[in-house]
């Protein structure tokens, strides 16, 4: 490849909650198998990351790459069970790769699309990854190649961890590959393409620019980068690409100093949060609460606890979007609330009036101490959405 324009430098925006996702192309060569040439950097920004009190979820490519190695013997056109193999007997080397680069513990996170956009599997997906973060455990996530085959592809990292970054809450996504950031085309092929150091607004035209994966081991290209930066902006995440190839360019990123792409977001995350928790349509049912909790979560900005609900109204699951009714001085029914709630209606009339404590000893286990979590509520008045 010619001689590529630079990036500018800019400074990155605060944050202090990132996914960072490491790219095939950055631990595998073209041949296969893995190397740390490239990993031992980006292990070093997180660790001083870390150091400066900011949270990293990696999610990691690799699997099939490294197992390709193993397998040497199989056809670049091997079946998708071939394939599939090769993730699960790579998986182990991708995790052990990193490990080898912490002194701390990784836990391997491996999940699909699919138990992404079931509402109870993302909470447990949620909860797990959020105990993993209070223990000071690294999670290290990657598509669950085993069970999830989209069409004749493995699947798609990049929007995996857009979506890994609006389930943990992240403010920042940060997509390492093998290219200095976006530009106007595939430089690979257009040795005229201009760097884009910052987006806006992901237009259709921007979208354009993108073309499919350079290398071998790589799999979506800039497209998938671009969808998954989308998908951030829509939950208030900004999103940085950059070369993990460049130990410079890694060495600038840790004094949060870039070369690379920076995609901005409009919406602040608890501004896309609120937002989204207000258009969800509610499931038919409610959480009808006593007037002590109706104020906590108006006036106090409390979580829901079961001892302020009277009773569950409907059929509603754990995990969907109900409102919360309380009763005015004059008897009437209105909505304090709205959010998603922890517990279906079954456990929390088995819980109601219950104390926190008593949670575990009356269903036999537990999805936490709150009804609804604060953070999946918006507080409604007659003119809006106040928190
Ligand atoms: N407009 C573009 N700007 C930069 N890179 C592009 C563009 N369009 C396509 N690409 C290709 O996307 C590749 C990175 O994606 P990919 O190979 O899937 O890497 P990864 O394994 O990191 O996901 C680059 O090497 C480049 O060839
Ligand atoms: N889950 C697959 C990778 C899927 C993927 O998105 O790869 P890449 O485009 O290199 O980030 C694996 O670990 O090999």
């Amino acid at each position: 490849m010619t001689q590529l324009r630079k990036f500018r430098q800019q400074t990155v925006p605060p944050w202090r909650r990132a996914v960072l996702k490491v790219g095939s192309s950055l631990l595998a060569a073209d041949s296969g198998g893995l190397s740390t040439r490239h990993a031992l950097g980006l292990a070093q920004f997180i660790a001083s990351c870390h150091a400066s009190g900011r949270e990293v979820v990696l999610v990691s490519s690799g699997a099939v790459a490294a197992g390709r190695l193993l397998m040497q013997h199989l056809p670049e056109d091997a079946s998708n069970a071939a394939r599939q193999a090769m993730a699960a007997l790579g998986q182990t080397q991708t995790v052990a790769l990193w490990q080898r680069l912490f002194d701390r513990p990784l836990a391997q996170v491996l999940l699909t699309h699919d138990d992404l956009r079931n509402r109870r599997r993302y909470l447990n997906a949620r909860a797990t990854l959020s105990e993993l973060l209070a223990l000071n455990v690294m999670p290290v996530v990657n598509e669950n190649d085993t069970v999830a085959v989209d069409e004749l592809t493995l699947g798609d990292n990049d929007n995996l961890a857009a979506i890994v970054a609006a389930l943990i809450d992240a403010d920042m996504l940060l997509i390492a590959t093998d290219i200095d950031g976006l530009y106007t085309a595939d430089p690979r092929s257009n040795p005229d393409a201009q760097p884009i150091d910052e987006v806006h607004e992901l237009t259709a035209e921007i979208m354009g620019m993108a073309g499919a994966a350079g290398s071998r081991v790589g799999t979506g290209g800039m497209r998938t980068k671009l969808e998954a930066a989308e998908k951030a902006a829509a939950a208030g995440i900004q999103t940085i690409l950059f070369n993990g190839r460049d130990n410079e360019v890694v060495n600038l990123l840790s004094r949060d100093l870039l070369h690379g792409t920076l995609l901005r977001t409009s919406a602040t995350r608890m501004q896309a949060r609120k937002y989204w928790l207000l258009h969800v349509p509610a499931v038919p049912g409610c959480i009808h609460v006593d007037a002590g909790a109706a104020r906590a979560l108006s006036e106090g900005g409390a979580s829901l606890l079961p001892k302020g609900v009277i009773d569950a109204v409907g059929e509603f699951q754990r995990g969907d979007m109900v409102e919360i009714v309380g009763d005015s001085p004059d008897g009437e029914p209105y909505v304090v609330a709205r959010g998603i709630t922890q517990y279906g209606a079954a456990e929390i009339n088995q819980l109601a009036r219950s104390h926190t404590r008593d949670i575990r000893q009356k269903l036999g286990y537990s999805y936490g101490e709150s009804v609804m979590h604060r953070d999946d509520m918006v507080i409604t008045t007659d003119s809006g959405v106040i928190s």
